[in-house]
């Protein structure tokens, strides 16, 4: 067994309550052996905490990684038209390739950030599973199936390829890879396919992920065409189930937060990416009182435009209390929660806490910065004021991702000027 201690540090317990403590990890189990007091003598290689806060790795529960390539590109329009006008024209010239460069840059800003694991919907997904796999993060993948705009036979197809790559990557990389089959919504999956395809994701043993209720758009059809609202319409085709998670629920009503709640389906918080979509405001305090298990994620950094989880922290409390007319809603301990533990439940990872027998998946904030000072309260700082810069180390599964600043499993220069290329080439493509 080879040991590391993280050292000299205050720890984020599960309780959301902060103690000083040692970390010491089994590295080739990937899993926490103890936290506790003076653990440096019983480890072979130690990581300093001192003057820093130990917190569970960040989980995001929604992310597009590889839209990383796609930061910047088309801002400042709702989702409708900026998904029709500016971001499915360039996504369909999107290579293994592209989505390789992307991806890596995306997953070396989610482990500069602190984050350690994530749920993606994207397309070339055995490439994101190598590129995931490569750098060391946990993840949960599915492919994007998308039936609007296709034939009968190129629609099977894409739920076809959502189930075959579901199958293919479900426990790569040691166990660190988890799959799910992901219609991309309920307004742009035909309610023929999902009946199709949804038992047959279930036959498989995945859960389902996907867009619901982020905008009125996507509400009011169903309920003229269906006559219930979209979440009710989701339970008939099967997909509220427990161990389902649903991105965004913006506008769902008491009655679907019921349904939520009774099924044990989970819902990822997207503030900055509902923000800058204009999209709404997600009733979080209220679905969280009615016992909705609530994560938290970026979606893709085209609409947020980051992947560091502490900026939606800060946003989550935010915008909730705004939501909710209510300065005490949302508070700095709900946060903390959902970006940890929260997210991990949802997307249904074994992660998000540190307690003996849990995963090595970590964090070591920085403390020593005039916006962390005076330290009344870190899990104040953790909500309102720590960002991705103070991040100075980050583990997962035991193996060490980043040490002082610097990321191990990337190259950080090469990635970035790949990353830079792929983008120029893709929107190249787009425009000719
Ligand atoms: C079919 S793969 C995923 C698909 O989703 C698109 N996307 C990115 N952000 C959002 C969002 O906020 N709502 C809905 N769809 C989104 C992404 O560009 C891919 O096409
Ligand atoms: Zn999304």
């Amino acid at each position: 067994m080879t040991t590391l201690a993280i050292t000299g540090g205050q720890v984020l317990l599960p309780d959301i309550t902060v103690t000083r403590a040692d970390v010491l990890i089994d590295q080739e189990a990937g899993e926490i052996l103890e936290v506790g007091d003076d653990l440096a003598a019983d480890a072979d290689e130690t990581l300093d905490a001192a003057d820093s806060l130990v917190t569970p790795g960040f989980v995001n529960g929604h992310c597009h990684v590889a839209m990383s390539l796609l930061r910047g590109y088309a801002d400042d329009k709702p989702l409708d038209a900026w998904l029709r006008e500016d971001i499915w024209p360039v996504e369909a010239e999107l290579t293994a390739d592209t989505v390789r460069a992307g991806t890596e840059l995306g997953v070396l800003e989610m482990i500069k950030s602190g984050t350690t694991a994530f749920a993606d919907m994207y397309f070339f997904v055995p490439t994101i599973s190598e590129a995931v796999a490569d750098a060391g993060l946990r993840a949960r993948l599915g492919h994007g199936v998308i039936s609007v705009a296709k034939d009968a036979d190129a629609a099977r197809e894409d739920a076809r390829e959502g189930l075959e790559v579901a199958a293919e990557i479900d426990g790569m990389a040691d166990g660190r890879i988890a799959s799910a089959f992901m219609p991309h919504s309920l307004t742009t999956v035909d309610g023929e396919y999902l009946e199709e395809f949804v038992p047959q994701a279930r036959d498989l043993g995945v859960p389902i992920h996907y867009h619901a209720n982020e905008t009125e758009d996507e509400v009011v059809p169903i309920v003229e065409e269906e006559g219930v609202r979209p979440l009710a319409y989701a339970a008939e085709k099967g997909m509220l189930e427990d161990g389902d998670f649903v991105a965004h629920g913006v506008h769902v009503d008491k009655s679907e937060i019921g349904l939520l709640a009774e099924a044990g389906t989970g819902v990822i918080h997207c503030p900055a990416s509902n923000m800058k979509l204009a999209s709404g405001m997600a009733p979080v305090q209220r679905m969280r009182e009615a016992g909705v298990t609530v994560g938290l994620g970026t979606d893709g950094a085209a609409s947020n435009n980051d992947l560091s989880m502490l900026d939606e922290a800060r946003d989550a409390a935010m915008i909730g209390k705004l939501a909710a007319d209510d300065a005490s809603a949302v508070p700095a301990e709900a946060v903390v929660e959902m970006m940890t533990r929260g997210s991990a439940e949802a997307i249904g990872l074994d992660t998000g806490r540190l307690e003996e027998g849990a995963p090595a998946d970590l964090a070591v904030i920085d403390l020593e910065e005039p916006h962390l000072t005076p330290r009344h309260d870190l899990v104040s700082h953790l909500a309102y004021a720590a960002a991705a810069a103070d991040v100075r180390h980050t583990v997962c599964d035991g193996q060490v991702l980043m040490r002082d600043r610097e990321v191990l499993t990337l190259e950080e220069d090469a990635v970035r000027a790949r990353a830079t290329e792929a983008a120029e080439t893709l929107v190249t493509a787009a425009e000719e």
